[in-house]
């Protein structure tokens, strides 16, 4: 069997366009053009293009993007003065720090500054408590974006046995959680697991989420299993991607999987976030 390939940019695309359409009413509406301030502190490469990323997107379907970039040496108390004055901000509808922050940084203190309503990141105690007691509240991105993109792909989620490999704060544990949400069977592993490999082959779905490049073998796989690859250091894949592909039935390439609906996600809560804030959600 050779898998067939999830095209992440395809099911992007498609999801910035319903998005660029009701930025239209929006503005038709109200007068007022939605907004994502990006914040980045520091000049680490790989944020820099994300950042860059998520700000040609905003731009490309009509929304505002607020640019913010701050020095390497950015104390917390200046980072939060910063998310302070964005999250009162009315024109502001959503604000997204982008991860990591420079070691100096109180990097949690400064994403709860961002209220509730603005965190289109999913990266607040308040949106991971709304998602992980099934009331809704902005996904994670790059969770939020693997669930879009099994159902773009009509992937039947209810009752099915999913691992999830990686525990991380933005990415495995939300990815559990809405994966739970969806009545799914839900094993959370991680690097220190034992019988990792056992345990990936009695999944239905696979989210591998390690952050380490290849660390899931091809032969760990269950013939028929939905594999999504949300690794992306240096365009390489969680997944032995060559091997993998070759047992799956559904697989995500790296890049072009859940990368982009990983910016996909951020823009459309962003949209919904403006919605709501200005009444016509
Ligand atoms: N505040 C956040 N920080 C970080 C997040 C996040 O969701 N919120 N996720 C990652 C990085 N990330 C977004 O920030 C991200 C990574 C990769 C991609 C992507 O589209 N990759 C492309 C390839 C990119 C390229 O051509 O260079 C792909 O997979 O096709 C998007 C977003 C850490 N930080």
């Amino acid at each position: 069997m050779t898998a067939t390939l999830m095209d992440g940019k395809r099911v992007a695309s498609e999801t910035l366009a319903a998005a660029e359409k009701r930025v239209a009413k929006i503005k038709e509406d109200t007068g007022v053009t939605p907004c994502l301030a990006t914040i980045l502190v520091g000049a680490d490469p790989a944020s820099i293009t994300y950042t860059q990323m998520k700000r040609r997107r905003c731009e490309g379907i009509g929304m505002i993007s607020r640019k913010v970039e701050l020095p390497e040496d950015t104390t917390t108390q200046g980072l939060l003065d910063v998310v302070n004055e964005l999250g009162s901000d009315p024109s502001v509808h959503g604000i997204l720090l982008q991860h990591p922050s420079p070691p100096q940084v109180d990097e949690r203190a400064a994403f709860e500054a961002i209220p509730v309503g603005k965190d289109v990141d999913g990266v607040t105690y308040g949106s991971f408590a709304h998602m992980w007691f099934g009331e809704g509240g902005f996904a994670s991105c790059t969770p939020g974006g693997i669930v879009r993109l099994l159902d773009a792909y009509d992937v039947p989620i209810e009752g099915k046995h999913a691992v999830v490999i990686g525990r991380s704060a933005i990415l495995g544990k939300p990815m559990a959680g809405l994966l739970l949400d969806r009545n799914a069977t839900v094993t959370i592993c991680h690097s220190r697991t034992q019988n990792l490999a056992e345990i990936v082959k009695q999944a239905d779905i696979v989210v591998a989420a390690v952050g380490r490049a290849e660390f899931v073998k091809g032969d760990w796989i269950k013939p028929g299993a939905v594999v999504m690859d949300a690794g992306y250091s240096d365009n390489k894949g969680d997944v032995e991607f060559e091997t993998a592909k070759e047992v799956a039935s559904l697989i995500t390439p790296v890049p072009g999987g859940v990368g982009p609906m990983t910016i996909a996600t951020l823009i459309d809560q962003t949209v919904d976030a403006a919605a709501k804030q200005l009444g016509v959600a």
